[in-house]
């Protein structure tokens, strides 16, 4: 199986700088995500779902009634590596 590198910690402060509304703490990329109900938020979580598949690559998430709380990181190399910031990208544009 074909590894990606994880990212150094500037190339990690360079690629934060690309997306808004995440943050980087303990080796992940965090963002909370507020629906008007549960009905948005599951449906969201249905079409992000398809698109983790597509990539191999899925989110650590949770979900409370309205509210959706997603942490990225590659559990392969133990860090962040290009994956997640695509995947974080494309949910962005799935919000957006
Ligand atoms: C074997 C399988 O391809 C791997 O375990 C994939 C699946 N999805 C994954 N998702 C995430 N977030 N990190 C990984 O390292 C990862 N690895």
């Amino acid at each position: 199986m074909y590894l990606m590198k994880a990212l150094s910690e500037t190339e990690i402060q360079e690629k934060m700088s690309t997306i808004d509304g995440w943050d980087y703490q303990n080796n992940a990329i965090h963002t909370t995500l507020e629906f008007d109900n549960f009905k948005d938020a599951f449906s969201v979580m249905t079409r992000i779902a398809f698109e983790a598949e597509k990539m191999n690559h899925h989110p650590d998430w949770s979900n409370v009634y309205n509210t959706l709380t997603i942490s990225l990181s590659t559990h392969d190399v133990d860090g962040l590596t290009e994956k997640d910031f695509e995947l974080a990208k494309i949910i962005d544009a799935l919000v957006s």
